[in-house]
């Protein structure tokens, strides 16, 4: 059986405390954080970063908050350094992004090597559009685009996918990148505490179980004091379904290793890979 991902991994998810009005001590905390993560967990090799973790969650807020993405922007310098610091592949949680082409507003995340390279970007697909009565009324789409992707990245360990939040709710995502051989789905998120309760573990658990790989889910830290309020629970979920680490709902940092004979195994057991009608899918992609 081809191996997916080559090697044993341990992934550290930082579970930042919600993003103050104050972008550069947003960046300042999540490099602490980081940094605390290499110190407690010296192998670790691929850190996660929640959704908008240098900026507030707010519709009104992500154009003031956006960066054109370069090498002199400011989160890229900070990101690129921390992953070329800790030679850790480093998947940025998600910033604002402007296309300066465009003039078009972007949920974007970022991914960077272990040389401190941005290797790929995900702009969020699924734009969080909702209105749930007595509970959540959200407009991404406001102010924000949809990107035009699909995302899966190539590492020295295997690929990744890469979706955000809401994006999540569409297996059509995590589903692309499984065929593509991707070990796991990563999703910088931000649920809330009308439908983190509702649907973070089942979907996060769904995509693992449909696909048979590790699902991981970074979310911010609640804060009861801010506008939003994020739901926390950081997990990873292995190919089986099994949650096997998650955040409570503060600020803190949570490990996982990655195994390859935990995928194998399943999909041995289950072989559910190797039993796709594709012969008898072609309407849903239409
Ligand atoms: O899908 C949900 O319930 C939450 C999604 C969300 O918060 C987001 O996309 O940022």
């Amino acid at each position: 059986m081809s191996q997916i991902l080559k090697q044993k991994i341990k992934v550290a998810l930082i579970q930042l405390a919600g993003s103050s009005a104050d972008k550069l001590a947003n960046l300042d905390r999540a490099k602490t954080f980081v940094e605390k993560a290499l110190l407690e967990q010296p192998d670790t090799k691929l850190v996660v970063l929640p959704e908008c973790f240098n900026s507030p969650y707010a519709v009104d807020k992500f154009r003031e908050y956006s960066e054109i993405l370069s090498s002199e922007s400011t989160s890229v310098k900070v990101l690129s350094e921390l992953a070329r610091r800790f030679k850790i592949y480093l998947v940025g949680g998600s910033i604002p992004e402007l296309d300066p082409q465009t003039d078009k507003i972007y949920n974007t995340a970022l991914v960077f090597d272990e040389a401190g390279k941005l290797i790929d970007t995900h702009r969020k697909a699924h734009l969080f559009d909702v209105a749930i009565p007595n509970g959540i009324t959200f407009q991404e789409s406001a102010t924000l685009s949809g990107g035009e992707k699909s995302t899966t990245v190539d590492t020295k360990y295997g690929k990744i996918g890469v979706g955000i939040c809401y994006d999540m709710r569409f297996p059509e995502l995590a589903m692309i990148s499984a065929r593509k051989d991707a070990f796991a789905m990563i999703y910088p998120s931000a649920f809330n505490t009308v439908t983190g309760p509702m649907h973070w573990h089942l979907l996060a658990r769904s995509r693992a179980i449909d696909n048979q790989l590790y699902v991981i889910l970074c979310s911010p830290a609640r804060n009861m004091e801010s506008a939003y309020k994020a739901y926390g629970h950081s997990l990873v979920v292995n190919p089986r379904g099994d949650i096997i680490a998650e955040a409570g709902e503060g600020e803190e940092i949570i490990y996982a290793e990655l195994d390859p004979e935990d995928i194998a195994a399943f999909r041995e057991a289950v072989p559910v890979t190797k039993q796709r009608r594709f012969d008898i899918y072609s309407d849903i992609s239409k």
